[in-house]
């Protein structure tokens, strides 16, 4: 398994503050930290079967997620030897009868509360997020993320290069950046203003070189919330990776859509539930981007139900036309980092 030593910067920014990004030369430990493998947190709003965007999707009584027709056809084929057990964690325990649409799910009663959906969601974040496979380990094994979480060193500063440098250079010239604040940030601190920062945050970006934990951060954060002890003020957190948006970078959806094609969880929640929901988009790996992010097009997008490209409801919801209440939080590569111009998340 390949292994590099820790050494890279973390940064964040806001549309409050000047967009700094700096370096931490040393991290409080030395811990050394192995290259990442596909995380299974960028499956998830993918069919296990077809490795698509879930179309119409059911969920087993485990909670796996796959399009109705795969799983389906799935039993179809394994009926001669009567297994109809679920094809991500092999548990048999419900029918095909049993399967259940997200809005199924709590449909027993057709008013369901918002709070019980978003404890749905909780639920669902956490059986995602608690679980990692570490490093490139091929054989699957997952370890509880509590169990192995190394607490990461961010720091919040400024960098006129880093928009323009190569992330291996960046780690050259880090110790050459100004650091805005020494103190380390803890990821689940990640929206919370200093005491000399008058303006709460609303958009962060984190920066750091491949492997260095970026994934890792939004999974602890996620699951920390999802297990109630951080960040509660939060309603709704929405995590996705660039990596499954790009699937649908051709196609066209509404914010409201989008929520409820990667979290089926919240199928319930509808547009006037939103708005009045604390919302936290996180979107992981900007580097692995396919979308254009175009921040001169000026189609601006206010309604969550208004349909639009990938790339548009993006842009709007990070310059804050789109929920403009709704945190975001972006995770890069430094390479990538240029595709978000601070200018307009400053003018946000
Ligand atoms: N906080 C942490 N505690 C313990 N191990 C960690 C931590 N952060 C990262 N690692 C280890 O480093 C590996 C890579 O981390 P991660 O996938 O989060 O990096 P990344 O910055 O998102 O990388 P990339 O830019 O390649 O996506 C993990 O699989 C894990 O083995």
């Amino acid at each position: 398994m390949e292994e590099e030593e820790e050494g890279a910067e973390r940064s964040r920014w806001s549309q409050e503050e000047p967009p700094c990004f700096s370096s931490d030369p040393e991290p409080p430990k030395g811990r050394k930290r192995k290259r990442s493998g596909v995380c299974e947190e960028e499956q998830l709003s993918c069919c296990a079967l077809c490795q698509d965007v879930l179309k119409d999707p059911v969920s087993t009584s485990c909670g796996h997620w796959f399009c109705r027709q795969c799983i389906s056809s799935y039993w179809d084929q394994s009926a001669s030897s009567g297994d109809s057990s679920c094809p991500q964690c092999g548990e048999r325990s419900r029918s095909r009868a049993g399967l259940q649409t997200a809005s199924q799910s709590s449909c027993v009663q057709t008013d369901v509360g918002l709070q019980e959906v978003l404890d749905e969601h909780k639920i669902s974040l956490r059986r995602r997020c608690e679980r990692v496979t570490e490093g490139s380990d091929e054989t699957g094994s997952r370890t509880l993320l509590n169990t192995i979480y190394t607490e990461l060193y961010i720091t919040e500063g400024q960098s006129e290069e880093v928009h323009t440098q190569h992330e291996v250079r960046q780690l050259e010239t880090a110790s050459k950046m100004d650091a805005l604040h020494d103190a380390p940030i803890r990821c689940q601190d990640i929206f919370k203003a200093f005491p000399d920062q008058q303006r709460p945050i609303r958009v962060v970006l984190t920066n750091g070189v491949a492997g260095v934990g970026k994934t890792f951060s939004v999974q602890k954060f996620t699951l920390d919330w999802a297990e109630g002890l951080e960040n509660q003020h939060v309603s709704v957190v929405v995590l996705l990776s660039f990596r499954e948006l790009n699937l649908i970078r051709d196609e066209q959806y509404s914010l409201l859509e989008l929520l409820h094609v990667f979290h089926p969880t919240l199928q319930k929640v509808t547009a006037e539930k939103l708005a009045v929901s604390q919302l936290l988009f996180i979107f992981d790996g900007l580097d692995e981007s396919r979308l254009s992010l175009d921040f001169t097009n000026r189609k601006l997008l206010s309604d969550v139900t208004q349909k639009s490209s990938v790339s548009q409801l993006l842009t709007n919801l990070i310059q804050g036309n789109l929920l403009p209440s709704a945190l975001v939080w972006i995770t890069s590569r430094p390479a990538a980092a240029n595709q978000i111009p601070p200018t307009c998340v400053l003018t946000g």
